[in-house]
């Protein structure tokens, strides 16, 4: 039996959704991770620092009896957003974040920005003010295949943005590429960047192999097996800038399994032992924290957490259920297609 004791972990990047949902999934980030970034993606979006408190507040009353979870919210940038409600809200602590959504890119972005350069003035505020920004860094162009998305939107939005505002600190969000590790290893001090579990799991083929999987269908969606390398590189290198965001994001089941379905991965209760998995690995465990507790909070400025959780790798696999009731369907939980041995203890 293998033990590791790490620092408790951040999730940089969750959408915790709203309502029963949020009932639903809440426990099963608070019971592994202290904080986590939570995206702003709800209908309707979290625009302000006044709906961002309110959202918060609900977080906060959803959280199961004993469990100390941090909500670290984010504004949903539109060309609308008032650039000193976002300085306001983030010298206050309320906000820690903003992310930005081009329109139409993934769920629930139709509000997100189509011009970036109107929200050129918000951004200098942010960088003045040190407000970091979060990316779904894909061009939504339909002439642009989907597979390029996130290269393409490197060279057309992301690097010009860097340029523009070097002082802009920028979290570029569940990169998928090596496009991406590269602008992000490459880039200044200010560049950091989240992986998700999935994809450090599967490849392209997971989403079409033997017949449609719709539940390894996400955004960005899940590249060629080189990417994957890339990225599983990245994230066990220790490299300060790369950083955990699950982006677990829960839709029903039957919202997924449809002529149309949603993109997103449900991965809170397994994320850790996937983790765990992938890194031993890679022969990389002594490398996990770093990864899941120490250089988001870092990049953050934040302190590290002081409480650890235990992993113990038991000989027989440990289970996790197939899908959970959310009280508005079943969602489905990732399934790495490995058995995993990984259990998180808590002292
Ligand atoms: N990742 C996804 O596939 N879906 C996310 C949105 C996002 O992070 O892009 C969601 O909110 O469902
Ligand atoms: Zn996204
Ligand atoms: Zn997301």
């Amino acid at each position: 039996m293998q033990e590791l004791t790490i620092r408790r972990p951040d999730d940089w990047h969750l959408h915790l959704r709203d309502g029963a949902m949020l009932e639903a999934v809440l426990p099963h980030t608070s019971r592994h991770f202290a904080r986590a970034i939570i995206m702003p993606n709800l209908v309707p979006h979290v625009a302000t620092t006044a709906m961002a408190a309110d959202y918060r507040a609900r977080i906060e009353k959803a959280l199961p009896e004993g469990d100390d979870f941090t909500p670290l919210m984010t504004l949903y940038l539109t060309e609308d957003t008032d650039a000193e409600d976002v300085v306001a809200g983030h010298r206050s602590g309320e906000i820690t974040a903003v992310k930005l959504y081009p329109a139409g890119a993934t769920t629930n972005s139709h509000s997100g920005v189509r011009n970036i350069e109107t929200v050129y003035p918000v951004f200098e505020r942010m960088a003045e003010a040190g407000v970091p920004l979060c990316v779904h860094g894909e061009v939504t162009d339909p002439e642009i295949d989907i597979f390029d998305r996130e290269a393409v939107f490197i060279e057309r939005v992301l690097d010009p943005v860097r340029q523009r505002f070097p002082d802009l600190r920028i979290i570029m969000e569940h990169i998928t590429t090596s496009d991406g590790i590269d602008f992000v290893e490459n880039g200044p001090e200010g560049i950091g960047g989240t992986i998700t579990t999935h994809h450090l799991i599967i490849n392209r083929n997971a989403i079409l192999a033997g017949g449609i999987r719709p539940h390894y269908y996400c955004l960005p969606v899940a590249k060629r097996e080189s990417h994957r390398l890339a990225l599983r590189r990245a994230a066990t290198s220790g490299n300060r800038r790369f950083f955990l965001g699950t982006d677990s994001a829960p839709h029903i089941d039957p919202a997924k399994e449809s002529a149309c379905g949603c993109a997103g991965v449900f991965s809170a209760i397994n994320t850790m032992a996937c983790l765990a998995h992938v890194f031993e690995e890679e022969g990389a465990l002594d490398r996990l924290e770093a990864f899941v507790s120490l250089n988001g909070p870092a990049f953050y400025g934040l302190p590290a957490n002081e409480e650890r959780i235990r992993l113990i790798r038991r000989d027989e696999p440990v289970q996790y259920p197939e899908r959970i009731e959310t009280g508005l369907g079943p969602v489905t939980v990732f399934d790495p297609m490995f058995p995993l041995h990984w259990d998180v203890v808590q002292d």
